[in-house]
């Protein structure tokens, strides 16, 4: 058999969770989870889209309790391994061993891309409990290189085993994305491999992966049909296509990925990503993918346009769990309109 040269992971049943308003089905989960342990992704992340504990008034409630669906990737996964995500702070090490009980295999572990520290004890946890351990470095084009280097250096001393250049707001392009790879990279040499997790908001998540992926990215993130936060992700079906085409063996089977893309996800996404005014404004004012929901809601609740709100939120440089701040701005938004 081929050795792989990269390790594609989809993310469409935790990131997607962002974009269905984290209302996922058991029946979604194993579909999805079945098509793609079928097509051959190895790794299948499963949860709320703002990880374990997500399910809040803060970030939207779960239409199913995450470790109903956790179980039921389990048991629907024949080669695959299934992982969680981990915002320290939001999530515990006692939902990380519930999480361990119930068969996932692997964490990854969010901080904020200049915050690697806050990850250490849940990443010694991870470690003493089994489990292949991810470090995702979250809004990665908010920091230099040199200093996501060393952040990741932080997450692979405390037991990680992959770090991520994560680019929630689907800000970066091209060798923004390539040299932040590459410092890792250099960084980290043979001690832990380097992953990358793009956004479409300025269409940019597939170019950037290959560009990774030269850079010496050994995991690459997708969801199929881009179920994901904002624009939502690198569409899982494309990486395989374009890898393919490059030459580059990915261990999966791209048609089977399509089928699954066309058949089984399509047909339950309530809303399909796309690059509309209000992505592309996520993208271009560095804005957490996540917060595109929160801002529609903030928008249609007082009469303001949802781009405005984005745009002010880029200004401000708000990161994960400032959510409530959306509210905020409307409200200062639509108090400027009416004393203009
Ligand atoms: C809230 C966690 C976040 O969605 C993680 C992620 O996928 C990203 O930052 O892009
Ligand atoms: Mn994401």
């Amino acid at each position: 058999m081929t050795e792989r040269e990269v390790r594609l992971v989809d993310t469409s049943l935790r990131d997607g969770s962002h974009a269905m308003a984290h209302q996922f089905t058991e029946e979604n989960v194993r579909d999805t989870v079945r098509a793609l342990d079928r097509a051959g992704i190895s790794l299948i992340e499963v949860a709320h889209g703002d990880g374990l504990g997500g399910s809040t008034f803060n970030y939207g409630f779960s239409l199913v309790d995450e470790r109903k669906l956790i179980a039921a990737a389990v048991e629907e996964a024949t080669q695959a391994r299934i992982a969680v995500l981990l915002l320290p702070g939001q999530g515990t090490v006692t939902d990380l061993k519930a999480a361990a009980d119930l068969g996932a295999g692997a964490v990854r572990i969010a901080t904020h891309c200049t915050e690697a520290d806050v990850s250490i004890q849940h990443f010694t946890a991870a470690r003493e409990l089994g489990l292949e351990t991810v470090g995702f470095l979250m809004l990665s084009h908010m920091a230099t290189p040199e200093t996501l280097a060393e952040q990741g250096r932080i997450m692979v001393d405390a037991g990680c085993q992959c770090v991520y250049i994560v680019d929630s707001a689907g800000a970066l392009i091209l060798e923004e994305a390539a040299d932040r790879v590459a410092a890792l990279v250099a960084e980290f040499g043979d001690a832990a491999q380097v992953g990358y997790h793009g956004h479409q908001n300025l269409s940019f998540g597939v170019a950037n992966s290959v560009l990774a992926h030269r850079a010496g990215a050994k995991q690459i993130d997708g969801s199929l049909v881009a179920l994901g936060a904002g624009a939502g992700n690198s569409p899982t079906e494309v990486l395989a296509a374009v890898f393919e085409r490059l030459g580059v063996e990915t261990g999966v089977d791209k048609d089977v990925l399509m089928d699954a893309a066309e058949n089984v996800v399509k047909p339950f996404i309530t809303r399909l990503p796309v690059m509309d005014r209000s992505s592309i404004v996520q993208g271009f004012a560095g804005v957490y993918s996540s917060f595109l929901l929160h801002a529609e809601r903030a928008a249609e609740r007082y009469g303001v346009a949802a781009h405005e709100i984005l745009y002010r939120v880029g200004e401000n440089c708000y990161v994960g769990g400032q959510e409530d701040m959306i509210i905020d701005i409307a409200l200062e938004l639509a108090a400027e309109r009416k004393s203009a």
